[in-house]
C-alpha cells in the first residue's frame, strides 16, 4: 500500500505527460509481440523438424504405417516424435508453410524492435522535460525562501536538491511509469503463454517467482537505510566543501586544515561504509537469482529431452518452454535489479519534495509585479521605525520596541555592541523579514503593505561583506544603475573606481580573490551610489577601508547628501562623527539618539564608549 501511494505522488507530484502514457502502449505492444515470437518460433522449428524426419520414413506409407513400423524395429522413441511431429513420411520440408511462418515471426521480432526504440524516445524526451522542470521548481523555490534558509551550509543543501537529487530521481521515471508496468504484464503474459503451453514446465518455471519476491522484499528492507543515509552523507559533503572552499583563507590562517581534512574523512568514510552496505546488498540480487535461473533451465531442459522423446511435447513447444522460461526469468531479474535504483530515487524524490515544501517567505518578491521605474522622488524619504519588535524563528526577542527616525536627506548612525541588532534592523527595513510587532514607515506608508520589490528598488545596500561576480569593476558598477534614464554623478563613480589599480577595468574575479577587501568595498560603495537610491543603507561599509579610501567614500557620499536617506552602521568615530544624528542601540531598544556632540556631552552610553576620544 505505501509503494501504491508513494507510486501515485511522485506520479500527482511530476504531472501528466502524454509521453509517458503513449511509451507505456508501446511497451505493452512490444512486451505482447515479445511474448508471440517463442510460439512463432515454436511453429517454424516444428515445420523444419517434422519435415526433416519425414524424409527419413517410406514415402507412401501413412503416419500410422510409419509409426507401426518403426515400433516394430525397436525405435520406439522416434515413432513417438513421428506422432506428435505430425510428419507426414516422404514429404519434406513443407516450404511454403515454412517462408509463411518465418514471415509472421520476423514481422513480430521487427514489431518488437520498432516499438521498444519508440517508447524509449519518448521516454528520453518525456524524462528530460521533466527534470528540467523540477530544476525550475527548485530554482524558482530558491527565490521563495527566507533569507535565514540559505545561510551558511544549508547552501549545499539546496545544491544538492537542485543537482544530485534531480538527477538521482529522475533516473527512475522511465522504469517507473513504463518499464516496471511493461515488466509485470510481461510476467503475468509469460505465466499465462506457459500455463496454456505446459502446466508442468509453467509450474517449474514458477518456482523462482517465490525466491525472487523474497529476495527482494529482503534487499529493499536492509538497503534502504544504507541508501538514506549515503543521500544524507552526500548531502553533507556539499555542504562541507561549500563551507571550507567559502573559508579557505581563513581556514588557512588558523592552520584549520587538518580539522577540516579530519572532518572531511570521517563524512567520506561514513558515506563510503553507507554506499558499500546499499551496493552489498542491492550487488547480491542479481548473482542470485542468475543461479536459481539457471537451476531452473537445466531442470526444464533434461525433463523436456526426457518429455520429448517420450513423445509428451513435439521440439517446437520445448523450445518455446526455454525461451519463456528465460522470458520469465530476464523481468523477474531486470525488476529486482532495478528495485535499488528506485529506492535510491524515491529517496532523493523524497527529499527534493520536502525541499520543495519548505515553507516560504510571505509574498516573496519574485512573485511581485516588476517595479516600474519610479523615477526619484522630489524628496527623499522619511523612515520610521515605530515600537518595532523581532524574535528570530528560536523566539529570543533580539529588538524589543524600536522607536526612530530618519529624516528625509539626512543621514542617521546607528551604533551599539556587537550583537545588539544593528543588522537585524537594516534587515526588517529590506523586508528579509517582518517585525513581530510594530510598523517600519516610508514616508508614512507601512512597508508591510508595500512588495518586497518595490522596498528593494527604494534601496541600495552595502554590507561588509561585499557581492561581486566575474567582470571588471565597472560592469559591477553598472549593475546598480537606475533603468529610468536619470542621470547619475558619474564624476563621483569615477572618482571612486580611480582607487582601483585599473580604474573601472580593474578585473573581479566571481570569488573576489583578485582584490583587498578594502577594494571589495570601495567597488560595492560605488555601484550602491551609482544606483541613486532613495534609501542607502551602509552596513560597517568602510570597516576594511583605510583612512585615504574612507575619505574619497565619504566624498562619494557627502555627493548624496540631501538626495538620500542614509542609516550607516558603524563601530568606527571617523565614520559616525561625519552623521546629522546618531542613535544608540542597547537592550533591542534605541537609548539615546542626537549629534556626537550632544550625545557626548549628555555622558550616557555613548560618551562611556567614545568619550575618551576617537576609536
Ligand atoms: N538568522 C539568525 N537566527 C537567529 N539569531 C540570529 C540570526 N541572525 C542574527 N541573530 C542573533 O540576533 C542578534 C543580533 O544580531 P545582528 O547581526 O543584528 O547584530 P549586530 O548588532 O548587527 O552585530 P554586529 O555589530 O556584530 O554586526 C545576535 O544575538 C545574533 O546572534
Amino acid at each position: 500500500m505505501r509503494i501504491v501511494r508513494a507510486l501515485r505522488e511522485f506520479r500527482r507530484f511530476l504531472g501528466s505527460d502524454r509521453r509517458l502514457s503513449f511509451a507505456l502502449v508501446l511497451s505493452v505492444v512490444a512486451a505482447l509481440s515479445t511474448v508471440t515470437v517463442p510460439v512463432l518460433l515454436a511453429r517454424l522449428t516444428n515445420i523444419i523438424f517434422s519435415g526433416a524426419v519425414s524424409t527419413r520414413l517410406p514415402a507412401g506409407d501413412t503416419r500410422e504405417q510409419a509409426v507401426e513400423q518403426l515400433r516394430r524395429s525397436g525405435q520406439g522413441d522416434l515413432a513417438n516424435v513421428v506422432e506428435t511431429t505430425g510428419a507426414v513420411p516422404g514429404a519434406g520440408i513443407d516450404w511454403d508453410r515454412l517462408w509463411a511462418a518465418a514471415a509472421v515471426a520476423l514481422i513480430a521480432i521487427a514489431l518488437v524492435t520498432i516499438t521498444r526504440i519508440g517508447s524509449g524516445l519518448l521516454v528520453n524526451s518525456a524524462v528530460q522535460d521533466a527534470i528540467r522542470t523540477i530544476r525550475e521548481r527548485v530554482e524558482r523555490k530558491i527565490h521563495r525562501l527566507p533569507v535565514s534558509r540559505l545561510e551558511g551550509g544549508r547552501r549545499g543543501e539546496v545544491l544538492n536538491a537542485m543537482t544530485v537529487d534531480v538527477d538521482n530521481m529522475s533516473t527512475v521515471i522511465g522504469p517507473l511509469f513504463v518499464q516496471l508496468p511493461v515488466l509485470v504484464l510481461t510476467v503475468v503474459a509469460v505465466a499465462v503463454a506457459l500455463i496454456l503451453l505446459s502446466p508442468f514446465f509453467a509450474l517449474i518455471a514458477f518456482a523462482t517467482i517465490p525466491v525472487t519476491a523474497a529476495l527482494a522484499f529482503t534487499v529493499v528492507r536492509f538497503a534502504r537505510p544504507h541508501m538514506q543515509a549515503q543521500w544524507r552523507t552526500t548531502s553533507s559533503i556539499s555542504a562541507h566543501i561549500e563551507d571550507v572552499y567559502g573559508a579557505h583563507d581563513m581556514i588557512a590562517a588558523y592552520d584549520g586544515h587538518p580539522q577540516t581534512s579530519r572532518e572531511f574523512d570521517e563524512l567520506n568514510r561514513r558515506l563510503e561504509r553507507a554506499a558499500r552496505s546499499g551496493q552489498a546488498w542491492s550487488g547480491s540480487i542479481t548473482p542470485v537469482l542468475t543461479f536459481c535461473n539457471a537451476l531452473v533451465f537445466v531442470i526444464i531442459a533434461v525433463l523436456g529431452a526426457l518429455k520429448m522423446l517420450d513423445g509428451a511435447v513435439t521440439l517446437g513447444t520445448l523450445q518455446a518452454v526455454v525461451m519463456y522460461t528465460q522470458q520469465l526469468s530476464a523481468p523477474m531479474t531486470e525488476l529486482s535489479s532495478t528495485l535499488p535504483t528506485l529506492q535510491s530515487g524515491f529517496i532523493s524524490f523524497g527529499r527534493v519534495r520536502t525541499f520543495l515544501g519548505a515553507d516560504e517567505e510571505s509574498e516573496p518578491a519574485v512573485d511581485d509585479k516588476p517595479v516600474a521605474a519610479h523615477g526619484r522622488h522630489t524628496l527623499p524619504p522619511t523612515v520610521t521605525f515605530e515600537r518595532v519588535h523581532y524574535s528570530y524563528a528560536d523566539g529570543s526577542p533580539v529588538l524589543r520596541g524600536i522607536d526612530l527616525t530618519l529624516p528625509a536627506g539626512r543621514t542617521t548612525a546607528l551604533v551599539g555592541a556587537t550583537g545588539s541588532g544593528k543588522t537585524t534592523l537594516t534587515g526588517l527595513l529590506q523586508r528579509f523579514a517582518d517585525p513581530t510587532a510594530g510598523r517600519i514607515l516610508i514616508d508614512g506608508e507601512d512597508i508591510a503593505g508595500m512588495s518586497r520589490s518595490k522596498v528593494r528598488s527604494m534601496m541600495a545596500v552595502v554590507t561588509q561583506d561585499p557581492w561581486l561576480f566575474s567582470g571588471t569593476a565597472g560592469e559591477n558598477v553598472d549593475y546598480g544603475r537606475p533603468t529610468d534614464g536619470r542621470a547619475v554623478d558619474e564624476a563621483m563613480v569615477d572618482s571612486l573606481l580611480a582607487g582601483l589599480p585599473s580604474g573601472p577595468e580593474t578585473p573581479v574575479s566571481g570569488d573576489s580573490t583578485l582584490l583587498s577587501a578594502g577594494e571589495k568595498q570601495l567597488i560595492t560603495v560605488a555601484r550602491a551610489l551609482a544606483a541613486d537610491p532613495d534609501i542607502l543603507i551602509l552596513d560597517e561599509a568602510t570597516s576594511a577601508a583605510d583612512p585615504r579610501t574612507e575619505l574619497i567614500i565619504g566624498r562619494g557620499l557627502e555627493a548624496l547628501r540631501n538626495r538620500t536617506t542614509t542609516l550607516i552602521v558603524t563601530h568606527r568615530y571617523s565614520t559616525l562623527a561625519t552623521a546629522d544624528t546618531i542613535a544608540v542601540l542597547a537592550d533591542g531598544r534605541i537609548i539615546e539618539h542626537g549629534s556626537a556632540s550632544e550625545l557626548l556631552a549628555a555622558g550616557g552610553e555613548f560618551a562611556r564608549i567614545y568619550g575618551r576620544g576617537p576609536t
